[in-house]
C-alpha cells in the first residue's frame, strides 16, 4: 500500500496525538497537512511535528487520501458543509468526533467513504485504544489506511454495528476520567489515613500502572488477579466487600449506562 496523505480538519489534542504518532512510526512530514484557526496553534503544531500546518481547511484536503474530522462535535455541521465542495470522490473521510453519526456526516459531506472513530486522550502517549466503523462506501485498503492511522496511537478494535460507537464511548472514550476519579478518591482516602499527600498519590498512581500492566501482561482475567491479592479474612476481602455491600458493581453499570445514552443523545442533538 502506498503511503497515504493524510489531512487534519483542526490541529487541537487529538490531532496532534494522532501526527505525532504517525510522525513517530516514520511517516513523511510531507504526507500530512492539518488546518486550524489560531495562528499560535498552527504555529506550534508545525514547529513541533514538522508539517505544514494552514488556515484554510479547504487548502489542506487539496490531494490527501484521508480526511481526518478533528474539530470538536458542536461545530462539525458549519465545518463540514463548508468543506463539502473541497472534497474529491474516493477521499476517505475519519472523522473522531463523540456523537456525530456517519449519516449524519454524509447528509453534510454527500455520500462517501466514512470511518468513523472514538479514540481516547491516551492516545497522547500512544497507549490509546480506539473502535472504528466503517459505512458501505468504505474500500478494504481505506480500511486498512483507518487502522492503520488510529493503530499510530494505540490499539484499533473494529466493530460491526455503529450503534456500539455509544457503547465504546461509555467504556473507553470516557473511560479515563473514570480511573482518574477513582485515582483521586483513593489519595484521598490515603491521605485521610494519615499518609503525607504526595506519598497517597504516588502509592496510589504506581498500584494503578502496576495492575493495568500486569492485567494487560496476564493470561488470567482480572477476577483471577483480584482473588490472587484477596487473602482469606485479610485486609483485600474487608476493602472488596465494603465496595460491593455499597453496590460497587451495579453503580459502574449504571454509570456507563448513562454514558452509552448521553452518547446516543448527543448524536440526536447534534445531527443532521
Ligand atoms: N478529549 C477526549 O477525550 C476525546 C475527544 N474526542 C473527539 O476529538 C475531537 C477533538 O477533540 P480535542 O482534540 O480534545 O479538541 P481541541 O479543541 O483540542 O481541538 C479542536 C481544534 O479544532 C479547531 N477548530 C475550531 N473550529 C475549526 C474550524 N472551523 N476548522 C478547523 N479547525 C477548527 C480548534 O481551534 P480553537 O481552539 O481555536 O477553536 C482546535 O484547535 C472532538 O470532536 C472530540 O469529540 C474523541 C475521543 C476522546
Ligand atoms: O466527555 C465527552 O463527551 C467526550 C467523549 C469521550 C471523552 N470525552
Amino acid at each position: 500500500m502506498s503511503t497515504p496523505r493524510i489531512a487534519f480538519i483542526g490541529a487541537g489534542n487529538m490531532a496532534a496525538s494522532l501526527i505525532g504518532g504517525l510522525r513517530a512510526q516514520g511517516v513523511a512530514a510531507a504526507n500530512i497537512r492539518a488546518s486550524d484557526p489560531g495562528a499560535e496553534q498552527r504555529e506550534k503544531i508545525a514547529a513541533e511535528h514538522g508539517i505544514s500546518v494552514v488556515q484554510s481547511n479547504a487548502d489542506a484536503v487539496q490531494g490527501a487520501d484521508i480526511v481526518v474530522l478533528a474539530t470538536k462535535p458542536q461545530v462539525m455541521k458549519t465545518v463540514c458543509e463548508a468543506l463539502a465542495p473541497s472534497l474529491k470522490d474516493g477521499q476517505l473521510v475519519v472523522s473522531i468526533a463523540a456523537g456525530i453519526t456517519c449519516a449524519s456526516l454524509a447528509a453534510w459531506l454527500g455520500a462517501r467513504p466514512i470511518v468513523r472513530c472514538m479514540p481516547n486522550t491516551p492516545a497522547l502517549l500512544r497507549q490509546g485504544v480506539s473502535g472504528l466503523y466503517a459505512n458501505a462506501e468504505v474500500s478494504a485498503t481505506q480500511r486498512e489506511q483507518a487502522e492503520q492511522l488510529l493503530s499510530a496511537v494505540g490499539i484499533a478494535l473494529w466493530l460491526e454495528e455503529e450503534k456500539l460507537i455509544d457503547a465504546v464511548t461509555a467504556v473507553s472514550g470516557s473511560g479515563p476520567a473514570y480511573f482518574f476519579l477513582l485515582m483521586e478518591a483513593m489519595t484521598a482516602a490515603g491521605e485521610k489515613l494519615g499518609l503525607p499527600r504526595d506519598t497517597a498519590e504516588q502509592l496510589t498512581l504506581q498500584t494503578a500502572l502496576g495492575a493495568a500492566r500486569m492485567a494487560v501482561a496476564s493470561d488470567v482475567d482480572a477476577a483471577e488477579l483480584r482473588r490472587r491479592v484477596t487473602s482469606p479474612n485479610g485486609t483485600t476481602e474487608a476493602a472488596i466487600k465494603t465496595f460491593q455491600a455499597g453496590g460497587f458493581e451495579a453503580l459502574v453499570q449504571q454509570a456507563l449506562n448513562a454514558a452509552d445514552r448521553r452518547s446516543a443523545e448527543l448524536a440526536e442533538q447534534l445531527g443532521q
